[in-house]
């Protein structure tokens, strides 16, 4: 690759593409279009983007023999302590040969821009599958389960020029597995967190030399961040790195898989002896989750000296799991393709304390080597200071956006349990039955948080989000003539008896919201409150931008031109908006509100002993507890 090649290279922060600045919309179509055209310079086709993370972007592509590759980039935007972190990502995955791991096989670096070029694994990511497909059933775990306990021993055992030199991955998560459904072969991705373990197994140090003992190196941690949805409270708590970092990434993982989640918080709720897995798989993953750190080294220790003994269970057929939704969801019979994006409000009271800026169970030294973009964007503002249920509860929420669905829910939380009001209108026939999977977890997770109060959140369709711009935070917002807050109207007209819906203004002020808006715009908003709708509104003002998301449906017919001119005094009325932050309104149905009592955990529930007819039988032998 030439130096004239990659020079211009230049990527921009991460953001669904239709809530990004006209500009930086822009910025970022000519990027991945200049990046494929780079690389097809270089005698790659069939280039494509395949995956984006918080630092960067992997293209696929292939070479001349067809040979399957990925490219990855980092955005040379991020500080250059985290770019050269590609180039580490390239040396240390590179130290590595093993069936299950991409190989390395280029690392470029022209001026600022790094490229990673590595095997490509196939299949799909588990994150995908998972989503795709709702809870992963008990044969798969299992054997999910061999094949990453296989890699961690690899890692565990890793030896370099003769001496033992533990190597931790450091991110283990759905996403970070290729799997491939054809062989049912699982890939390991994503070195990025990878480091030399400080500590091995035992939590002995790892010393190789005495270089390594004069420079100070185990007086601080030199783990990375994974991903805090994932990583075990060692790692979190900046740790020194060692091999058990992993078994709590592997642990996370087949929970979440198992259970169809994106995170491990709701293990006390939803534990693993609830997911029909066999017993001695359940047990492994529940000591593994549980706080007790002898606890996790047991069933860690367990685990990888009995895989064969896991890898000799018998199942049956597979069964595909059948799920009755506990809330209304209403599906459309062909697939729209919508980018919905979930706004959730009143988030604050989830928190067990209302100080944000520090914790007590975080020591924030020890923190300083999380000062990066993952852990502002998904920590610090968000699930800092709530309990483990809250925040599975959180991101059970997060995981229904991962659909295309629009509409809302508001939860109640009384002292006899859980009032829900929903309105759930999933666009795409074939997540059907992930969905629901998905809708029943949040719903469980809710009945398992006591407390009393609201939480509302809305969905809606990032397409319609109209983008507003001015030159500086000082000047006004002022709208292109014609643009207009899009609406659809119900397939029948209905008048406000044969229906109620909330208020806009039920609850009173958000303690969450941060921008007041001028009394043109709350007037508006009241009058369209007196018209038969649904649907949500927010405004979120930035210095040089505004964006309106919204999604509208219109009951009352006979109201629609009132209705539109309503719409169109609020954007008349945008040059008014002053300050920066974000306010929203919902009014949801209250059609079907649905009653759970508070329930603390799932009940128990295992695979089989007996799964065949011919009386097949599997071991169900126990690790023994330290
Ligand atoms: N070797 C590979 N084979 C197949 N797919 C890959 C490979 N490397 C990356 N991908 C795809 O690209 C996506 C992003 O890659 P990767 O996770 O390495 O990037 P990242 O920027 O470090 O992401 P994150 O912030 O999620 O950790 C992956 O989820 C996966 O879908």
């Amino acid at each position: 690759m030439t130096a004239q090649g990659i020079r211009h290279f230049y990527i921009p922060e991460e953001q669904s593409v239709y809530l990004l600045s006209h500009a930086d919309a822009k910025k970022l179509k000519d990027w991945l279009a200049l990046c494929i055209r780079q690389l097809e310079n270089l005698g790659y086709r069939n280039i494509s983007l395949i995956g984006k993370g918080a630092y960067g972007f992997a293209f696929g592509g292939e070479d001349l023999t067809g040979k399957q590759l990925v490219f990855k980039f980092t955005r040379i935007t991020l500080p250059a302590s985290i770019q050269d972190r590609l180039e580490e990502e390239a040396f240390m995955q590179g130290l590595l040969s093993h069936p299950h791991i991409p190989r390395v096989l280029e690392f470029y670096q022209r001026g600022r821009q790094s490229i990673l070029m590595m095997q490509r694994a196939p299949g799909i990511d588990l994150e995908q599958l998972s989503l795709r497909d709702g809870p992963i059933g008990p044969r798969l775990i299992v054997k999910m389960a061999v094949q990453l306990g296989r890699i961690l021993l690899y890692l565990r055992q890793f030896r370099l020029d003769g001496n033992p030199r533990p190597i931790v991955h450091g991110d283990i998560k759905p996403s970070n597995l290729v799997w491939d459904e054809r062989t049912e072969t699982l890939y390991l991705i994503d070195w990025g967190s990878s480091v030399y373990a400080q500590f091995d197994e035992h939590q002995q140090p790892v010393q190789n030399n005495v270089l390594d003992l004069m420079s100070g190196d185990l007086q601080q941690t030199n783990a990375r961040l994974g991903d805090i949805y994932f990583i075990g409270d060692a790692q979190l708590n900046g740790a020194m790195s060692s091999p058990r970092f992993d078994e709590q990434g592997l642990a996370a993982t087949l929970y979440a898989l198992a259970s169809g989640q994106s995170a491990r918080f709701a293990y006390q709720v939803i534990p693993p002896s609830s997911l029909g897995l066999p017993r001695l798989m359940a047990d492994i993953l529940t000591h593994l989750l549980s706080d007790n750190i002898a606890e996790q080294y047991a069933a860690g220790d367990y685990l990888l000296s009995h895989l064969s003994l896991l890898d000799n269970i018998v199942f049956g057929a597979d069964s595909a799991s059948q799920c009755e939704a506990l809330l209304p969801v209403w599906v459309a019979r062909q697939r729209k393709h919508i980018e919905s994006v979930v706004y959730s409000s009143r988030k604050s009271f989830l928190r067990e304390r209302s100080d944000t800026t520090t914790s007590p169970q975080f020591d924030s030294h020890a923190l300083s080597y999380l000062n990066d973009a993952q852990f502002e964007r998904y920590y610090k503002n968000y699930l800092d200071g709530m309990g483990n249920t809250e925040k599975g509860f959180l991101s059970a929420i997060s995981r229904l956006a991962r659909y295309p669905v629009v509409g809302g829910l508001v939860i109640h939380w009384q002292p006899e349990g859980v009032y829900v009001d929903s309105s759930l209108n999933l666009q795409n026939p074939a997540a059907e039955s992930a969905f629901k999977h998905a809708v029943n977890n949040v719903v469980t997770l809710a009945r398992a948080i006591h407390r009393s109060g609201i939480f509302k959140c809305c969905f809606f369709d990032a397409k319609n989000t109209l983008h507003i711009e001015r030159d500086t935070a000082t000047t006004q917002f002022i709208a292109a003539p014609g643009i207009c807050i899009p609406f659809e109207k119900s397939a029948t007209s209905l008048h406000a008896s044969e229906g109620r819906v909330h208020s806009y203004f039920e609850d009173g002020d958000d303690p969450d919201e941060f921008l007041t808006l001028p009394q043109e715009i709350m007037h508006a908003i009241e009058q369209l409150n007196g018209i038969h709708h649904t649907g949500c509104i927010i405004f979120e003002v930035l210095a040089e931008h505004l964006k309106i998301h919204s999604y509208y449906r219109l009951l009352d017919h006979s109201k629609e031109n009132q209705f539109n001119a309503l719409l169109n005094e609020i954007i008349a009325a945008l040059p008014l908006l002053s300050g920066e932050g974000t306010s929203g309104f919902m009014k949801l149905p209250y059609k079907d509100t649905r009653f759970f009592e508070h329930r603390a955990r799932m009940a128990d529930k295992y695979y089989p002993r007996n799964p065949k007819a011919d009386g097949t039988h599997f071991s169900n032998t126990y690790f023994s507890k330290q």
